[in-house]
């Protein structure tokens, strides 16, 4: 979708912003530029809607060199969010959303319309908030109208550089899960600078990490993580990697504990002598349709003189779907003050994971991705200490 070919921009002055780029963009990929201040991202984002000209090297869309396209025609075809977010104040924010369509020759009702789906897209709701002006909003909503505004006309590219820089932690890491619930349904092509390396792992499909003008590493974010192809890409991504790698490595069914099930309906003293049995401390419920019901600890069950397991047992609250990353597991132990989260697929019980085997499959992911083999194949016995 998005080619660069021997790219270089040399400005004025004798700096070389970016030294050869060559890369690919896949359609409805997420790549995210990382690096630090001045390592060329900007120039590399802005080259693509011809803010700024290659000095040599070419640049394709979907084929097409963009060199020969109208610039302004071109920049039709593409959003673009940044950091300010250069909303025009004496508008309101749905005349605001509308800009690309206005300029487009919509109809100006066809015009407002898209813009109040698009908010509403964003997570605004544009009864309340369409007719507000900039300066009535927050940050974080204002950077959303941003990004309303970028698809309105809906470009099937998108540059977004530092969209999310401005606002405080909590609200950015708010924004990127919109974004990302967002992405899932447009399914943009989207270059993504940043030049946070968590934000950068937490969004990108893809990872292009800049040294001086070039890209270092141009991987997935667990390969980033995993295996950092120079030390400088080792040095970047920080010695806490480990702890990054949490948000990008799913859970998968090989990570779980089987503890004895139970049923709502069993008896509690049959459910007491299979705990017994297993020498376990608590059994996981289950109902008659096999969904999670909650737990029976071996000490209620055998305290109780009579009744089901449906009498003694406690509600969970603490479960996530397979696939949900280790940091949600992590997040949601602590959130729950769990010891154990149990792991569903759809509505069907697969299993636990207790922080044990969280740190397990973490110390695995890491050897799997150093020596390019599936998760399940690593021996823990020979793993270094992650
Ligand atoms: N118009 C210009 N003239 C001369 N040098 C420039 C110009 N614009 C950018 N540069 C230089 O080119 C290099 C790359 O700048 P660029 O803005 O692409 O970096 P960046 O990675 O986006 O940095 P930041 O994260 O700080 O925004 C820097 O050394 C910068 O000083």
């Amino acid at each position: 979708m998005i080619r660069f070919e021997h790219v270089t921009k040399r400005y004025a002055d004798g700096t070389t912003a970016v030294d050869d780029l060559s890369f690919e963009v896949a359609e409805g990929e997420l790549v995210t530029l990382v690096g630090p201040s001045g390592c060329g991202k900007t120039t590399t984002m802005k080259m693509v809607n011809r803010l700024i000209e290659p000095s040599s090297g070419r640049i394709l869309l979907d084929g097409e060199d963009i060199a020969a396209i109208d610039p302004v025609k071109l920049r039709r075809r593409i959003g673009y969010v940044i950091q300010q977010v250069g909303l025009f104040p004496h508008r309101t924010v749905l005349d605001n959303t509308a800009t690309v369509p206005h300029l487009l020759g919509w109809q100006r009702k066809k015009g407002r319309e898209r813009a109040a789906e698009l908010l509403d897209l964003v997570g605004l709701d544009p009864s309340v908030y369409g007719d507000r002006y900039p300066d009535q909003l927050s940050g974080g909503q204002r950077q959303r109208v941003g990004v309303a505004r970028a698809l309105a006309a809906d470009p099937p590219v998108l540059l977004m550089d530092e969209p999310f820089g401005a606002v405080d932690p909590v609200v950015r890491e708010h924004l990127q899960n919109e974004f990302l619930r967002l992405q899932s349904q447009v399914r943009k092509t989207v270059l993504f600078v940043t030049h946070d390396m968590e934000e950068a792992v937490r969004l990108g499909d893809r990872i292009a990490v800049y040294g001086q003008g070039r890209i270092e590493q141009f991987d997935p974010p667990a390969a980033v993580l995993g295996a950092p192809a120079t030390p400088y890409v080792a040095d970047f991504v920080g010695a806490d990697r480990g702890l990054k790698r949490l948000s990008v490595t799913p859970i998968e069914p090989g990570d779980l504990e089987q503890p004895p099930v139970v049923h709502l309906d069993d008896p509690v003293a049959r459910a007491a002598e299979r705990l017994a049995a297993d020498d376990a401390r608590w059994a996981v419920v289950l109902d008659d349709s096999e969904n999670l019901h909650g737990w029976l600890s071996a000490e209620s069950a055998s305290a109780a003189e009579s009744g089901t397991v449906r009498d003694h047992s406690r509600r969970m609250e603490a479960w996530l779907p397979v696939g949900a990353s280790l940091k949600q597991a992590f997040s949601t132990m602590l959130q729950h003050d769990a010891g154990w989260i149990a792991v569903l697929e759809s509505d069907r019980f697969l299993g636990v994971l207790t922080p044990a085997r969280l740190h397990e499959a973490l110390r695995r992911s890491i050897d799997a991705d150093a020596n390019a083999i599936p998760r399940s194949d690593v021996n823990l016995e020979t793993v270094a200490d992650a």
